[in-house]
């Protein structure tokens, strides 16, 4: 949800059906009843940070409350913008601290940028443009999706 003051979407979200709210951290001074107000509507609670906001925003409680978190690679606000690659190490840091957390990428991402998400230790791809505007778009999804299973089974087995 790119909206200020996320808390006042949350039940119609739920109410329509939705599984997963996710907000700007940006857009809030108090994340966490947010998220527990997503989870008592039975939603799973993702927080957003957008490319200005440092990885470190998001603190040890909001991530541990949180069942996502997303790093913007773009700047919100529409699709076909140019991905930002020092985005990435944010992507690092909060795989360093959450490992077993979903950390998702958003924004101009396709197969000449999902590398360097995946490697990062992203699990969760947001792509628009990539496959929308390709020929053959399963073709994009099956290699952004073996993309990320290669990279996590190589971080799983750094871990083991
Ligand atoms: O909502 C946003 C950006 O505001 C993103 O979800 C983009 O729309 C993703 O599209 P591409 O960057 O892949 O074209």
């Amino acid at each position: 949800m790119m909206v200020s003051q996320p808390e006042k979407w949350v039940d119609d979200i739920a109410d329509a059906g939705g599984s997963l709210y996710c907000f700007h951290l940006e857009a809030t001074s108090d994340p966490l009843p947010i998220i527990d107000h997503i989870h008592e509507r039975k939603m799973k609670a993702g927080v957003a940070i957008s490319p200005d906001t440092p990885s470190t925003a998001v603190t040890d409680e909001i991530a541990e409350a949180a069942d996502m978190l997303l790093v913007m690679t773009v700047y919100p606000g529409r699709g076909g913008q140019k991905f930002l690659e020092r985005c990435v190490p944010k992507v690092a840091e909060l795989r360093a601290r959450f490992p077993d957390k979903d950390i998702e990428v958003d924004g101009g991402v396709g197969p000449k940028t999902i590398d360097v998400c995946a490697d990062a230790g992203s699990n969760v791809i947001v792509a628009g443009t990539a496959i929308f505007n390709a020929e053959e778009p399963e073709k994009v999804i099956a290699l952004l999706k073996s993309t990320v299973d290669v990279a996590q089974a190589k971080i799983a087995a750094k871990r083991a």
